[in-house]
Formats: structure tokens, sequence, C-alpha cells
């Protein structure tokens, strides 16, 4: 399943289109439903007060509520936009966001109205695709969950805990970042291989990095192999109902570029959003002078509450393609 995504967040719509799904999917749409509202702003105050319906309109590739095998096409219109609050970012670009990087590429012509097709809104329609991963998923015995390991620095915080870093952070006009930690179970072993292109943590690790804020992915024990020994580290084969499996799983199911069949587990981290309302320093593009920036809008204090369901959509997209591989 291969996908692409297009739009921008103060366009009219944002959307996927999905090439290699299966055909004869059905669609469930309370499931791709309850997946999009996970995800969608302004639902609370630990996340932006835009707000949006992000409901899914379907052009192509679906028949009769089963998909049909060509190119599926989903839309998703952006409804509540604010763009005034962007008009002098083209200028001075905001530390941390892809204004200046995204001004650089694109020669000036890039859409930066609400972070354009930057905008952590994209992950949207990355929600419906990973949504119907899931489903094809479901059919071959394939389920990914992810849930919050970090945020701000307080390690496996309870929903509590985790709302107060937020606030806390929001109340000094400011903004926090964390983790996730995402499973994959039920992939077979045998899947994969060592070089660049097959190797199952770099075909993930692709994928996660497409969501706007990752910084870093580390798999199994991840950057915790830096303390242990090899005899802690190594998970002991067993047998299990006569499959041979592992007592532990330090290695996050990947040996060699390739599945082992223990569950695929990987930890993703979040930066802290990048717009603040704090002063900062940047710089006027037309003047060449350094100047003070106040940024305006309506942002995440913390985008890891609301990525969680994105990073099980990423997940699903790529354990799609590895068992594509063989
Ligand atoms: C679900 C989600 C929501 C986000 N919300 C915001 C936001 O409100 N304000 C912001 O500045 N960045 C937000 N971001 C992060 C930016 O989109 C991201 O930092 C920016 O595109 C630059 O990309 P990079 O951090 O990967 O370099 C969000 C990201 C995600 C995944
Ligand atoms: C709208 C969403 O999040 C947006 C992600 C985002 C960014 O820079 O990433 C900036 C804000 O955009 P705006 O200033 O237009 O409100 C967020 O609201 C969404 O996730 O659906």
């Amino acid at each position: 399943m291969r996908y692409t995504i297009f739009g921008e967040s103060h366009g009219p719509a944002i959307g996927v289109t999905l090439e290699g799904v299966p055909a004869g999917l059905a669609l469930d749409w309370d499931f791709i439903r309850a997946e999009l509202k996970r995800r969608a702003p302004g639902q609370d105050d630990t996340s932006t007060p835009r707000r949006e319906a992000d409901e899914v309109e379907i052009l192509s590739g679906v028949f009769e509520g089963r998909t049909t095998g060509t190119p599926l096409c989903a839309v998703i219109r952006n409804t509540d936009t604010r763009s005034r609050d962007y008009s002098k970012l083209r200028d001075m670009p905001r530390p941390g966001h892809a204004d200046y990087t995204g001004q650089l590429r694109y020669g000036g012509y890039n859409d930066y109205r609400g972070g354009g097709h930057f905008s952590g809104r994209l992950t949207a329609p990355l929600v419906f695709a990973g949504a119907v991963a899931k489903l094809a998923l479901g059919e071959r015995g394939v389920t990914v969950t992810a849930r919050v390991s970090n945020i701000g620095g307080i390690s496996e915080p309870t929903p509590e805990q985790a709302r107060a870093r937020i606030l806390e952070a929001k109340r000094e006009g400011d903004s926090v970042g964390g983790c996730v930690r995402c499973t994959v179970e039920g992939m077979p072993a045998g899947r994969g291989a060592p070089d660049f292109g097959c190797n199952v943590e770099g075909i993930f690790s692709q994928y996660l990095f497409a969501i706007p804020a990752v910084k870093g992915i580390a798999f199994g024990a991840g950057f915790g192999f830096a303390a242990m020994q090899g005899s802690e580290a190594n998970d002991p084969f067993c047998l299990e109902g006569g499959a041979v499996r592992t007592a532990t799983n330090h290695t996050g199911g990947v040996n060699g570029g390739i599945t082992n069949g223990m569950p695929v587990e990987f930890e993703v981290v979040f930066r802290p959003t990048p717009s603040i309302s704090k002063p900062q320093r940047t710089v006027s593009l037309s003047a060449m002078e350094e100047r003070e920036l106040v940024v305006e809008g309506r942002h995440d204090p913390c985008v890891v509450l609301r990525a969680v369901p994105v990073v099980e959509a990423a997940a699903a997209l790529a354990a799609c393609q590895v068992l594509g591989l063989d």
C-alpha cells in the first residue's frame, strides 16, 4: 500500500491517495470515524482550539462499501481556518517549524498559512490511510496499538500527570514533547531483509519520520541497550506450544532487519510543539535583521496525546509494506 498525502492546512481540503489497497476490503465506517476522532483537534484544553469535523469524503476506489483495488482517494475539508495569524511568518520564520526550510525548498511559493503542507493537520488523512491499513492487517491477524510513554520528561505518566504537565507549559506560553510506544502484534516471522530498503527497522523508520515533530525512533530496549550487558540484552529462545519464541523482547521483534515472530515494538520521540507564545528570536528575511517574534494562532501545547493514533497509522502502513515484501 503506497500513499500520497496532499493539501494544505488552510487550503480548501487535505487528503490522501492510496494505491495497492487489496480489492474487496469492507470499509468499517464506525471504526474509521472513531480513529479520526482520536486525533481530531479542538477536543479539550490540552490541544489546539481549532475545531474540525474531519469528515472523510471518498472520491474513488470504493464501490458498494468495498475497496475496488484501484487508487483510493479520500478528502477532508478544512472549515475552521484563521489565516491572519500567519501573515508575518513569511518574512519572520518560526523557530522550530518548517517556515524557513519550506520557503528555501519551494523557492518562496509554499503556502505558509497554518504551516501549509507541513502542518500536523496533514496527519488527519494519514490516520484515514492507517485505518484502511489496519482493516487490511486485521484480516491477516495483525494488530497495532500505541500509548503515551512520556510527557515533558515524565515517564509513564498517568492521564492526570500528563494533563497537568501540558497545562503547566501552556500557562507559561510554552510547550512540551514526549514519547509514544507502539506494538505491532501478529507479524509473521521471516519478513524483511538486512539490506537498505527492505530492512524492517528501516521501513518502519521511514513511515514514522514522515509524521511532523517526530525526532527519534528506537526499537525494543532502544537507547537502554547502552547500559546493558549482552547477557541481559539477549532474548533467550524458548518453545511455546511448539513454536519458537523468545522469553523477552528487548530486540523489538527484529534481528538482522528480519521479523523474528515476536511483536515489533518501538518508541518514537516528539519534540515540543514549535509554535509557543513566549517571545523568540528570529530573522526578518527581507531586512536581514534579527527580530523578536511572538507567534500567534491556535496551537497544541503538546502534540503527543493527539499523535498516538497517528503513530499507529504510520506503523500500520509500514507493516503492510513489510508484509508485501516477499
Ligand atoms: C498531531 C500534530 C499536531 C501538531 N500541532 C502543532 C501545532 O499546533 N503547532 C505547531 O507549531 N506544530 C504542531 N505540530 C508539529 C509541526 O507540524 C512540526 O513540528 C513542523 O511541521 C516541523 O516538522 P518537524 O518538527 O518534523 O521538523 C503538530 C504535529 C502533529 C503530529
Ligand atoms: C488543525 C490541526 O492542527 C494544527 C496543526 C498546526 C501545525 O503547525 O502543525 C498548527 C495549528 O494550525 P492552525 O493555526 O491553523 O489552527 C493546529 O491547529 C489538526 O491537527 O487538525
